[in-house]
């Protein structure tokens, strides 16, 4: 049996509210179950409520938070999460070795986690200049990766220029989660490290997540299957 990955692109519902995922998810109809990340611009507008009704659809859910404090805070806010029976969430890397731990130990069950390596809008020369770190951005990337697996997480967000290096660095199931997606020839915005759906799996990416090519389509539900169909494609 191959290594599991994920056939539906994660389609980011950046949204300022609970309306507009509904709308959003309407388009779709019941029988198309969908993997979709929430992230800080939903939760903080709708709370809890958002992610248990888009559970009640029966889609999977991605709950992008990005945490990154003290341990004993991470731990107490992942036992929080716990509750809401999402399937994937994460950390950042940044936040070190112990708060990994700590969050994986708050988490306690069968919700995935994963930490931010560096993000897909970072530029090296910006790495290198803000963060004062004086490797190669892939350099660094692997680095977060290597010390992310050390704690015993189940992947990294990253971009998919990075994924073959990690997977030797750690393993193949390793995950690899890959914003930065972009079709040919759609607007990059403010992604530095992108990719193609297709060249994305190719490489090896897990999972793809694709939020403004889908969300800000004319035609949402026709963007998304050609997303999908391009991810297929190898
Ligand atoms: O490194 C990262 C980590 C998270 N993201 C999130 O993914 C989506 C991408 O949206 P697009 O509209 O397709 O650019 C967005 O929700 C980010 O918060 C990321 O882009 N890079």
């Amino acid at each position: 049996m191959g290594k599991f990955v994920e056939n539906r692109p994660v389609i980011a519902l950046d949204f300022p509210a609970f309306s507009d995922v509904k709308n959003f998810l309407e388009k779709f109809g019941q029988d198309e179950k969908l993997y979709v990340k929430v992230g800080m611009e939903l939760f903080y507008a709708a709370g809890p409520d958002v992610v248990k009704y888009i559970k009640s659809l029966g889609h999977d859910v991605f709950l992008d938070l990005k945490l990154h404090d003290i341990p004993n805070t991470v731990k107490s806010a992942m036992k929080v999460i716990a509750n809401l029976g999402v399937d994937l969430t994460n950390v950042h890397a940044a936040g070190g070795v112990e708060m990994m731990q700590e969050a994986l130990d708050g988490l306690a069950g069968t919700t995935k986690l994963i930490a931010v390596t560096q993000l897909t809008s970072t530029s090296e020369a910006q790495m290198q200049a803000f963060q004062n770190i004086q490797t190669s951005l892939t350099e660094s990337v692997v680095h977060y990766a290597q010390k992310t697996a050390e704690a015993g997480l189940a992947g990294v967000v990253c971009s998919a220029q990075e994924v073959e290096l990690i997977k030797k660095a750690t393993s193949e199931d390793f995950i690899c989660l890959t914003p930065g997606i972009r079709p040919a020839g759609a607007a990059v915005g403010d992604q530095k490290r992108v990719m193609t759906p297709s060249r994305a799996r190719q490489i090896g990416s897990d999972f793809i997540v694709v939020g403004r090519p889908i969300t800000q389509a004319e035609n949402p539900v026709s963007a998304y299957h050609l997303i999908k169909n391009d991810w297929l494609q190898k």
